[in-house]
């Protein structure tokens, strides 16, 4: 058997995409990756799990350098609703809905090359969990296969589904935005509906908490430089007729700058305090996960972007940066690389329960990944 083909990767991402797991319970897919790669020639390459992850050292021909190719393996908790017959998710309320299945199978196709045709300098391959919360990046990085076989330069890509297929985007620097995870909790007093003079409502607490929340962007953000408060959950309460002793907010926060960052945590805890007090209430806030910016390196990306001009099947895009998040951004951090967005073409974006990317972007990445490995 020869490297993966364009019809055996198809095969592959429709099967991962049926057993979506969230962070560190990528027990089936961690499964399902080591099956893969025990089918390839282990002449060249070394095996490692880490948790629900894994790591795969290539030997190069000259092994004064290592190239570390990063593919996050997790998916999100959303129940799909595509239009796929034979392969959607078999677990219900799981979806990867954020390219992770494609990401991981650019990168067994890669690897599966890599495996027959030993490549000029070392490669390490990291099949990595958890990236949607509560982050295996930072981890990883630490950790002993990683310090052991540290790359020299580090590459990843994210589909993109607003870009047709063939295209790539990036840009040097700023790509990706810093990130904090927000879980705010409100406890006060609950009680019969009728009687609301004996409680304090978090229901309407958390209601006014939320509103406020908003004007910081609006109010206190230079409007020159940008953020991002979104909130995805707001809980409370148990019945029509009883009054929510608690509440849960549950969001994100998306920032271009730590200290745009760190200004919009202090007003987030001044509003929490003035709804303590207005409210007679009590509040906890929790920061969740953080996860750095994504910043391409300029020299590697500035060499990426000669090389992408240059391939026919490709058509580059210097895009702008974008508010999502990314743990990628903490190998960067430490090692010069980029990270750049693949175009997969769907109608519904990225986390969307009706995402279809396209799948012809899957044999076009691992050509283009091979060929720039190769340059
Ligand atoms: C590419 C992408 O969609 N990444 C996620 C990363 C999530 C970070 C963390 N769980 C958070 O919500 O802050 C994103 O939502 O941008």
């Amino acid at each position: 058997m020869l490297m993966f083909q364009a019809d055996e990767l198809i095969k592959i991402r429709r099967d991962l995409h049926q057993i979506p797991e969230l962070g560190y319970e990528e027990v089936k897919t961690q499964r399902y990756l080591l099956k893969k790669i025990a089918k390839l020639p282990n002449q060249y390459l070394t095996v490692e799990t880490w948790r629900t992850g894994i790591f795969v050292h290539v030997t190069g021909r000259d092994a004064t350098r290592t190239l570390g190719y990063r593919a996050d393996i997790d998916g999100l908790p959303i129940l799909e609703q595509t239009s796929y017959e034979e392969f959607q998710s078999l677990h219900k309320g799981a979806m990867h809905a954020c390219g992770h299945d494609f990401h991981m199978t650019i990168a067994l196709g890669v690897l599966s090359y890599l495996a027959y045709n030993q490549p000029k300098y070392n490669c390490l391959f990291i099949f990595q969990p958890a990236e949607e919360g509560p982050g295996g990046a930072k981890p990883m990085l630490e950790s002993a296969p990683f310090r052991r076989w540290k790359p020299d330069q580090m590459l990843a890509l994210h589909i993109a589904p607003e870009y047709p297929v063939g295209t790539i985007a990036t840009k040097v620097g700023l790509l990706f935005a810093n990130t904090s995870e927000l879980f705010i909790t409100l406890k006060g007093k609950g009680g019969h509906a009728a009687y609301p003079h004996t409680a304090n409502d978090m229901v309407v607490a958390s209601s006014h908490l939320v509103t406020q929340l908003q004007t910081i962007v609006a109010r206190n953000v230079n409007p020159l430089d940008a953020g991002v408060i979104t909130i995805g959950v707001i809980k409370g309460g148990t019945k029509q007729n009883i009054i929510a002793d608690t509440a849960v907010i549950e969001g994100t926060i998306r920032t271009r700058s730590i200290e745009t960052m760190k200004k919009i945590k202090k007003r987030i805890e001044s509003l929490v305090q003035g709804v303590e007090v207005g409210f007679e209430c009590t509040i906890t806030i929790d920061y969740g996960a953080n996860y750095c910016q994504v910043y391409n390196d300029k020299e590697v990306t500035e060499d990426f972007i000669r090389f992408a001009e240059k391939k026919e099947s490709v058509h580059l895009i210097i895009c702008d940066e974008a508010m999502t998040g990314e743990d990628f951004g903490y190998f960067l951090e430490e090692i010069p690389g980029l990270m750049f967005w693949l175009g997969v073409d769907s109608q519904y974006g990225l986390h969307d329960a009706r995402l279809e990317p396209k799948e012809e972007a899957i044999p076009l990445a691992v050509e283009t990944i091979i060929d720039y490995l190769n340059s």
